[in-house]
């Protein structure tokens, strides 16, 4: 509400409301540390009476970005900290150190807050303090951090893809179903932030490095390498698949299937189930041109093309398309053409499996159980690696 009380006279100019505006912003500052001073000296009262004339305060910052919750936090004072929260702190804000509110409290054992604050889905247990960026994906950027001395990731969700409350509502059912989940190839999920944003997905840490790096340093694979490396992302996506719960992956790729250790003997598919509630982008992308989708069988088809993709890239040692531009190489492979098979390695059996599972008849591509039949039957057939070398060289 503007001109009403104002009662100067003399007339409203630009400079009398820069002034106006200056002043404000002075009244903001020092409402800032005031309530980092209340929260500091453990009057709930005051901290209340100015939650109540302004509640963005709770937000407040000081210069090490530290929130009135971490203040309180530290010091144990629970009657500031409840009313806080009850304003809507956020439990997990982080400071210029990556502390939350939680590990100030878990630090000086302040047994009530930590409870309170564990109650509230605080999260200390998440160790910012040594962590390291290890990638950048179009959901957000992945993290690598501790939990109990155990390296995890903490995939961070880009603020603007969650910012709807369906969103989050979505993502929160989701987490749910894949905290639940549990298979030897695929990316164990250990839990999530939900009640703010960011979004935070943590999964277990893989420290063998993506296919997709795999590939790049190492070329094409030979054919039992391809093989073994098939049948790990193929037993977990028939995981994936298995009814009552089937999750589509939509997004499988090589950059999504990762190496649990450097002697790349065990493979894990990761970042599966999040297409549904974030929105997929790099829609330019081969591995996923697949057309329409619709019924859950459909779906699950999608992931098989995507598998097809793969199992080339492994035994071609390039992705389908390589000489085009991503764009152009998504858009031949959706109008149908597939890439040829011109290595040594592509067996006939190997050939006839991709050229089944990126079929353009969706009912022609085989489910993921009936690959890992065919896999195992094509692995008995390979001579072993060693051998493999002897026939080559
Ligand atoms: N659990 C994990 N353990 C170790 N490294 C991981 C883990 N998850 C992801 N990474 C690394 O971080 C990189 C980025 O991952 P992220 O899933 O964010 O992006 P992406 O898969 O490249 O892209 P997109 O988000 O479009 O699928 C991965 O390629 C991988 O190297």
């Amino acid at each position: 509400m503007s001109s009403g009380g104002d009662s100067s006279g003399g007339g409203s100019s630009s400079s009398d409301n820069k002034e106006k505006d200056k002043q404000k912003e002075k009244a903001r500052v020092s409402r800032t540390s005031l309530i980092l001073w209340h929260a500091h000296q453990n009057d709930a009262a005051a901290v209340r009476k100015l939650l109540q004339e302004d509640p963005s305060l709770v937000k407040a910052r000081d210069y090490d970005n530290r929130t009135p919750l971490h203040v309180a936090a530290l010091h144990g004072w629970l009657d500031v900290a409840n009313c806080l929260i009850e304003f809507g702190a956020d439990v997990n804000a982080q400071d210029r150190w990556k502390n939350t509110p939680l590990a100030d409290a878990e630090g000086a054992s302040r047994t009530s807050v930590i409870e309170l604050l564990k109650s509230h889905g605080g999260l200390s247990f998440i160790d910012f303090s040594n962590s390291t960026r290890i990638g950048k994906g179009s959901f957000g950027e992945i993290l690598k951090a501790y939990w109990r001395g155990t390296p995890v990731a903490v995939k961070r969700i880009l603020p603007s893809l969650s910012d709807d409350r369906l969103v989050i509502q979505d993502f929160r059912h989701e987490v749910n179903l894949l905290v639940k989940l549990r298979h030897p190839n695929i990316v164990q999920f250990l839990g999530a932030v939900t009640d703010r944003t960011p979004l935070m997905l943590i999964t277990e840490y893989l420290r063998g490095g993506d296919l997709h790096q795999y590939l790049k340093d190492k070329g094409s694979l030979s054919p039992s390498t391809a093989v073994n490396f098939s049948m790990d992302i193929a037993r977990g996506m028939a995981y994936l698949h298995n009814e009552p719960n089937v999750i589509i992956h939509r997004d499988l790729k090589p950059r999504n299937v990762l190496l649990v250790n450097s002697s790349a003997d065990h493979l894990k598919v990761g970042d599966f189930g999040l297409s549904k509630i974030i929105k997929v982008k790099n829609a330019h992308d081969v591995y996923k041109m697949t057309g329409e989708t619709g019924s859950c069988e459909y779906d699950k088809k999608v992931d098989v093309y995507s598998f097809a993709m793969i199992l080339y890239e492994m035994l071609e040692g390039e992705p389908p398309f390589a000489s085009y531009e991503p764009y152009d190489a998504a858009k031949r492979a959706a109008e149908g053409h597939r890439p040829t098979f011109r290595a040594k390695g592509y067996t006939p059996e190997m050939q006839e499996l991709t050229l089944q599972c990126w079929a353009a008849d969706m009912n022609q591509r085989p489910s993921f159980i009936d690959i890992l039949k065919r896999l195992e039957k094509i692995k008995e057939s390979l001579p072993s690696d060693h051998h493999w070398h002897l026939f080559t060289s």
